[in-house]
């Protein structure tokens, strides 16, 4: 359970680097999210264990509202960029790929993969 969360972490985290071109002296700070259900890791240390230890970092519980999607890991992440706002790339790994089908950059990769 613990090595399956920091593996996912780990997937996002590379995901959103490298579809906005990002290196991890372009992070300011970054927050992460996790629904209630996850309890196994905090999602910092597997972003520490890609060369985060000097970036900071702090995890929160998600909101818990009806119905919502279980077991998701969000990050927020504050970055240093020459992108304008509409070319950012948002990453939606697994089963939050159906969280945000609204915008109009993102890069989803279903469950099976
Ligand atoms: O983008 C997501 O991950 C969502 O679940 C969507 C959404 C939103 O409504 O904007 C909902 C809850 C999260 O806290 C963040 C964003």
């Amino acid at each position: 359970m613990r090595d399956h969360l920091l593996e996912r972490v780990a997937e996002m985290v590379t995901d959103v680097m490298e579809s906005n071109g990002l290196e991890v002296d372009d992070f300011i700070s970054v927050i992460f999210t996790a629904t209630s259900d996850l309890h196994s890791e905090f999602p910092a240390y597997a972003a520490r264990r890609l060369g985060f230890g000097e970036v900071p970092l702090i995890c929160a519980r998600e909101l818990e509202i009806d119905g919502s999607m279980p077991r998701v890991v969000r990050m927020m992440a504050h970055v240093e960029t020459d992108l304008p706002r509409s070319d950012i790339t948002h990453v939606y790994l697994h089963g939050a790929a159906a969280l945000r089908r609204d915008l109009t950059r993102v890069r989803a990769v279903p469950d099976d993969e």
